[in-house]
């Protein structure tokens, strides 16, 4: 599904809602009032650099964190005042899962399961099994990647409607990503989940997100469907001679040194490139998402 991206809350009950978010820590800020609205059934991927801010987004958002400004919401909920039945509503996975260290995994979904009137108890012991994990093994024991197996496990055994994961593939195998990737896609396709998640991975983003967000220096440069990036965005090159043409309101600029330039160019409202795509000398590449992104983030 294609999902639009508001910019703009509208007092809405999305599942998740945040209106201009802005926090930092002792060495300078790093979201500087982020705007976003989450519609049910999307699954967003959110992209950005190492150290761009992506947990820190995220933990406010679900309000795990207090931002300096700004607001969150979960299904029209203050995210700093959640009641119990949409804490139930809601699964989040960090990105180094360490709760509960000195349970099993079994015991861990046995405690945690009580908490959700939709645990799936039969589906957390399939996949369990799917993926290799000793239910009596204490989770303190366990790889970063079967600890993180597990949480991902706890997380869609809760059947939440709102599934937020930070980096969820960073320590898994391909086999378990692409497990994950499936049952993601399954579960925002059949079930209607509406899912967040935080990736460096950008053919996992091609795969599974409906929507993409790209956080850079504090804010989220770009939002939009996936299936719309190759055609709303492409990459300018203009010879030396012609660098002063190139339009200086772009997403990403960089001067070769031939004195060539690269500019990141987008569509305007009636469909056409900025003039100085249709300058003799131009030339207008593709860019697919992962180019965009090192065009963006380079
Ligand atoms: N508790 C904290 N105290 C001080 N600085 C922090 C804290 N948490 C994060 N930061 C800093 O805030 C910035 C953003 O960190 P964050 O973990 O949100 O980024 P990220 O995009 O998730 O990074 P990565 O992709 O590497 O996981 C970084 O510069 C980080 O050093």
């Amino acid at each position: 599904m294609n999902a639009v991206l508001q910019s703009t809350i509208d007092g809405t009950d999305a599942p998740l809602a945040v209106q201009g978010l802005t926090h930092g820590y002792d060495d300078g800020p790093v979201l500087a009032g982020i705007d976003l609205s989450l519609p049910t059934g999307s699954v967003l991927g959110l992209i950005g650099r190492n150290g761009a801010g992506k947990s820190t987004l995220i933990r406010a958002m679900i309000g795990l964190l207090k931002p300096r400004a700004g607001k969150a919401w979960l299904f029209g909920e203050p995210a700093l005042a959640l009641s119990d039945a949409t804490k139930a509503r809601i699964a989040y996975v960090p990105q180094q899962p360490e709760a509960l260290a000195w349970l099993s995994a079994q015991q861990m979904f046995d405690y945690v399961g009580r908490f959700y009137p939709t645990w799936d108890a039969a589906f957390a012991k399939r996949m369990l099994s799917d993926w290799d994990i000793l239910p009596n093994k204490v989770l303190g024991k366990l790889s970063p990647g079967e600890r993180q197996r597990v949480d991902l496990i706890r997380a869609l055994a809760s059947q939440p409607e709102l599934l937020v994961l930070d980096e969820p593939a960073a320590a898994l195998d391909p086999v378990a990503r692409r497990d994950l990737l499936r049952e993601i896609a399954l579960r925002a396709g059949e079930a209607g989940t509406t899912v967040l998640f935080s990736t460096h991975i950008v053919s996992d983003l091609e795969r599974v997100a409906s929507d993409i967000a790209f956080l850079h220096e504090g804010k989220l440069l770009l939002q939009c469907a996936v299936d719309e990036t190759k055609e709303r965005f492409a990459r300018l090159w203009l010879p030396a001679h012609m660098s002063a043409a190139a339009p200086t309101k772009t997403l990403g600029q960089r001067r070769h040194a031939d004195g060539s330039v690269s500019v990141v160019i987008e569509r305007r409202q009636d469909g056409t490139w900025p003039e100085a795509a249709n300058l003799p000398g131009a030339r207008v590449d593709a860019l697919g998402l992962e180019d965009l992104f090192v065009e963006i983030a380079g």
